[in-house]
């Protein structure tokens, strides 16, 4: 008898540029892994769990590439004013209050909010990443996690976040994976870079960082050591293992070229780009090289939300109206990014993105039975353009039922969200003259 048998869904398939649905089919989910896909109705009906899941359509788990997920707790408190003027009047005052408590009650906030959108993995960056992993231990989420670190911190803060690796890489089944974390070239220079660099490979761990998010961060760059950031971060040793950029929406020809030779993948949050006017469009290119792309969201300070859904829908309408192209970025495209992607960029590729015997169960039951989803010519479409966060009816990861009938399994939503409305006014607290780094103007 299998653990979990998923009954009579249609399940999503992705393969390059193409999506299509193969209707009526049983899941059986055994251990954390996908046992088998078949014809509904002929894997049985006996299982731990049995859920019938008719009109329900299948998805791999969302895939969220990049983010700071406790920055859920400053949602809605900065908004309509200058990049630099988030960070240095806002945001990184703001954080500089911040404990190891509200991480905690940040990140499971952030956590429920993913659950419940079909988000199953997130790759963090953010501190007292301690707290971050237990909340993805509790919560039953998959977890990429890097401890940020400034330059201005000093040898100390790297050799807490290699303290943090050391603990956690491969915790709760493999569930969590660590990474190191600078925060980017324009708070981290050269040499504590070639720093972070021999710790990671010394480790064992790829790197996730900021780079080029705003065209002002690539020219501070070539003005202070004549080189691009991707250039900068070759030179410092940083390619030479696994490496993850958030953004990367100013890159040159030859950045994309050193990219896709040193496999770097990109995270990339539309919405982010949008409403903070920093960014760009344009996937396309990073696409032509080979280079590994999937969507984030970044911080619910800059983006609002942690929904995936979303991101994915605004970076399509993006390519396609930024690139004056109605043809560009089909919805398999779309899709390619949010589930093989994701995966690639995280170095999962072998276990997640795909429904399919033998990878990791991360998998979402989406609803189609709305008003706004109907009627459904073509479920593919509709999850790119039409579905919503709260058609998401159940989620599975690594084989654990973390919500059904979007009911939560794993966290106590009403507790977190008691815990987090009585930290707010502490929280909202700008301490004068205290920031954790200050943003180059
Ligand atoms: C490096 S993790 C934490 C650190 O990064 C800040 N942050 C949030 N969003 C962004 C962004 O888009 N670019 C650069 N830095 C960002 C966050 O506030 C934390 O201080
Ligand atoms: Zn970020």
């Amino acid at each position: 008898m299998v653990d979990v048998l998923i009954r009579h869904c249609d399940v999503l398939r992705t393969e390059g540029e193409r999506a299509w649905v193969e209707t009526d089919q049983d899941i059986a989910v055994e251990g954390a892994r996908i046992q088998a896909v078949a014809a509904g109705g002929s894997l049985g009906a006996a299982a731990g769990e049995v859920i019938e899941a008719r009109g329900m359509l299948a998805i791999p788990g969302l895939i969220n590439t990049h983010a700071h997920v406790p920055m859920v707790l400053f949602r809605g408190l900065v908004e309509d004013v200058s990049v630099e003027s988030w960070f240095n009047d806002y945001v990184w005052p703001l954080e500089s209050n911040l404990t190891a408590e509200d991480v905690y009650w940040g990140a499971l906030l952030g956590m429920a909010e993913m659950i419940e959108s079909g988000v199953t993995c997130v790759a963090d960056h953010y501190f007292f990443m301690d707290e971050v992993a237990r909340a993805a231990v509790e919560s039953g989420m998959r977890a990429h996690l890097a401890w940020a670190v400034f330059e201005h911190q000093g040898e100390a803060q790297l050799e807490r976040t290699a303290a943090f690796i050391r603990e956690w890489q491969g915790a709760a089944d493999g569930r969590i994976v660590t990474w190191m974390g600078p925060h980017s070239p324009y708070t981290c220079g050269p040499d504590f870079l070639r720093l972070c660099a021999r710790r990671a490979a010394e480790l064992g761990v790829g790197v996730h960082l900021h780079v080029s998010e705003t065209q002002a961060q690539v020219d501070l760059c070539l003005r202070q050591y004549g080189l691009t950031p991707p250039a900068l971060l070759a030179e410092t040793g940083i390619l030479d293992g696994r490496a993850l950029f958030a953004h990367c929406c100013y890159p040159t020809d030859a950045d994309l070229e050193l990219m896709a030779a040193r496999r770097v993948g990109v995270g990339r949050a539309p919405k982010t780009y949008m409403k903070l006017s920093s960014g760009t469009a344009d996937v396309r290119r990073l696409l032509a090289h080979g280079i590994p792309v999937g969507i984030a969201t970044d911080g619910a300070t800059s983006s609002n939300s942690l929904d995936i859904l979303e991101q994915m829908r605004l970076l399509t309408l993006l390519e396609k109206y930024m690139g004056g192209d109605s043809t560009a970025f089909p919805v398999g495209q779309a899709l390619g990014l949010a589930f093989e992607g994701g995966a690639r960029v995280l170095g999962q590729e072998q276990d997640l993105g795909a429904l399919q015997v033998g990878k990791l169960a991360d998998i979402a039951l989406v609803r189609q039975d709305a008003v706004h989803v109907w009627p459904r010519y073509d479920p593919a479409a509709n999850l790119v353009y039409s579905s919503r966060a709260s058609d998401v009816d159940t989620v599975l990861c690594n084989g654990k039922v973390l919500m059904r009938g979007r009911e939560l399994r794993t966290i106590d939503k009403a507790r977190v969200m008691r815990e987090v409305a009585e930290r707010l006014g502490r929280l909202n607290q700008r301490v004068p003259g205290s920031r954790i780094a200050t943003y180059p103007v």
